[in-house]
């Protein structure tokens, strides 16, 4: 929480909080002040003995409008630039790998820094005003009456804390119910949609949509309590607000205050209430921006992606040594005590049928899935994966998330290696055009190409390639490849392929069979002496099969 505050400039956030404070002071004082008017004009006084309280009505009706306004331009200008902040160095994060790069992991990040907009706007500053002008009230009192100031205490503790924190724990609990009930209607309904034939065949259409139905019914039950609790907890609020105000003119009765001053009191206690009535609405956010809060706040603690496991200098290759994987409720080890040396420099090919851990091989030596056993030794922290994720910006901006510093010509040759140049001078803006979730659309084969051009960019030590060349067409994905291999000379490249035709390209291919390295060694000479690795590829294309 301190590490997001940091985040806002302590003077703008300062500023804000005190422009509302003071509209809430104004507005305790319009109130006071209206209530001596009031019952000071019926005792009949001169006019002139009531002319400054007048003023003080208009000057604190009008200085309230005008610091309300002022609190919600400072308060939405400190939160703005907070939020803009964060989200530079969500991005700098991204950029060196301290995030994950799929869509789902990137989409929260966004929805968890947009939640610091309401923290600031939604729960510190109202909390702030409450805790000044409740405190601030506590204080007249105790100096205008002090008997009167205990219901005031007792009533603002209840109004202001009590209530909303138990609010915010029944809404937490709440809110859990709905969100599993949601999932588990979403999920029926799936089932509708994706099984209607079959269930229309065995003629069980009625009963799946009389449980859809039930399902519905079980999430509105559960919203309507929700709502309930939020219902509840702001009347309770309203009943200490007019009791405390009661109570507050009974014991300044009971003091033997004349009734000019037992109506301020009572009216007094009655407006500083309207400050603590928004914190039932604060603790329910606060509560829901808690889990967003810590990753947001674990992110900023993070000062960069932590290293793979015994990484070495760059000069080093890659070894494995006995790697266990294993995914949990998995009926077999995912690999099973691979054993694998990647000499500096050379490019290596991962082959296997579908499921023999080919991508989890990639994953481990990324360090995105920790082995169960096993000793990974990958050249220091700088080793990618070619992540899957275009951002909604400009192709420029895409490109040059691998390499802010990259010029222009660094750019165009990228591209130019993965076929993406006439992609982009063919789009509307060129390499201003915006791409990504609702930008400009990319056929599966230009996102590849951009994927792969932002990957050369980058340029690592280490290069993790997994299906580089999928969405694009057989020759495509063989001058693409080699464009690749050729731009990566001499740097270590590990890519998972299916492409039996490009194997020779590669300085060595490893064979995956259900987790097990069963071959390794450069395709010409593993086509001459493996009769197992012709097997396993006879059925890819005559570059195997044939030898
Ligand atoms: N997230 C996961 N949870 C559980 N099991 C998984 C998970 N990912 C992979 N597996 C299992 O681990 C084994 C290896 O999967 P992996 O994705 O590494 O294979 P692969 O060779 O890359 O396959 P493909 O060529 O189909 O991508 C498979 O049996 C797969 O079902």
């Amino acid at each position: 929480m301190i590490e997001i505050l940091r985040t806002a400039r302590t003077w703008r956030l300062l500023f804000a909080a005190l422009a509302g404070i003071a509209a809430e002071v104004c507005a305790v004082a319009l109130t006071a002040t209206a209530a001596w008017l009031i019952t000071r004009a019926a005792e009949q006084p001169p006019l002139a003995a009531l002319g400054s309280a007048v003023v003080a009505v208009r000057a604190f009706a009008i200085f309230r409008g005008g610091f309300r306004y002022v609190e919600r331009l400072a308060g939405h200008d400190v939160a703005l630039r907070a939020v803009a902040r964060l989200r530079s160095r969500v991005y700098q994060a991204v950029v060196r790998g301290a995030v994950r790069r799929d869509g789902d992991a990137l989409t929260s990040m966004v929805a968890d820094v947009d939640g610091v907009q309401d923290l600031l706007l939604r729960v510190l500053l109202p909390a702030v005003s409450a805790a000044a002008v409740g405190g601030g009230s506590v204080v007249v009192f105790l100096v205008l009456l002090p008997e009167a100031a205990v219901p005031l205490v007792a009533g603002l503790l209840l109004a202001g804390m009590v209530i909303p924190v138990c609010a915010a724990l029944a809404l937490r609990r709440a809110g859990a119910k709905v969100a599993r009930a949601r999932a588990a209607l979403a999920e029926h309904a799936l089932d509708l949609v994706d099984g209607a034939r079959e269930l229309a065949a065995f003629g069980a259409t009625a009963r799946a949509g009389a449980e859809a139905d039930r399902r519905l019914a079980r999430v509105s039950a559960l919203e309507r309590r929700a709502a309930a609790v939020t219902t509840t907890a702001t009347a309770a609020c309203l009943i200490v607000q007019g009791g405390s105000a009661v109570l507050v003119a009974l014991a300044a009765l009971r003091s033997g205050a004349d009734e000019v001053l037992v109506a301020v009191l009572a009216l007094t206690a009655l407006a500083a209430f309207e400050t603590v009535g928004p914190l039932v609405e604060a603790a329910h956010r606060f509560v829901e921006l808690l889990p967003s809060t810590r990753r947001v706040a674990a992110l900023l603690r993070t000062p960069a992606a932590s290293p793979p496991r015994g990484a070495a200098p760059p000069t080093a290759g890659v070894t494995v040594t006995d790697l266990w994987a294993r995914y949990p409720d998995a009926a077999r080890p995912a690999l099973a005590g691979v054993s694998l040396h990647v000499e500096p420099g050379r490019s290596t090919a991962v082959v296997g049928a579908s499921g023999a851990g080919k991508s989890t091989l990639l994953d481990v030596l990324a360090g995105q899935v920790e082995p169960a056993a096993g000793v990974v030794t990958t050249p220091e922290s700088r080793s990618m994966t070619q992540d899957a994720h275009v951002f909604h910006t400009t192709v420029r901006a895409n490109l040059l998330l691998a390499r802010p510093d990259a010029d222009e010509e660094a750019l165009r040759t990228a591209a130019a290696r993965t076929g993406l140049l006439p992609v982009i001078e063919a789009l509307p803006q060129g390499w201003d055009t915006v791409v990504g979730e609702g930008g400009h659309g990319l056929s599966g084969g230009q996102r590849q190409r951009l994927l792969l051009a932002r990957a050369l960019l980058a340029d690592p030590p280490l290069l993790l390639l997994d299906e580089p060349t999928e969405g694009l067409d057989g020759a495509a994905a063989d001058t693409v490849l080699a464009a690749v291999l050729a731009a990566r000379t001499g740097r270590l490249t590990i890519v998972v392929t299916h492409r039996a035709e490009c194997l020779d390209m590669f300085d060595a291919v490893a064979v995956l069979d259900e987790g097990l390295l069963v071959a390794h060694g450069p395709h010409e000479e593993l086509v001459g002496r493996d009769a197992a690795y012709r097997e396993v590829f006879a059925a890819f294309g005559p570059a195997v099969a044939t030898g």
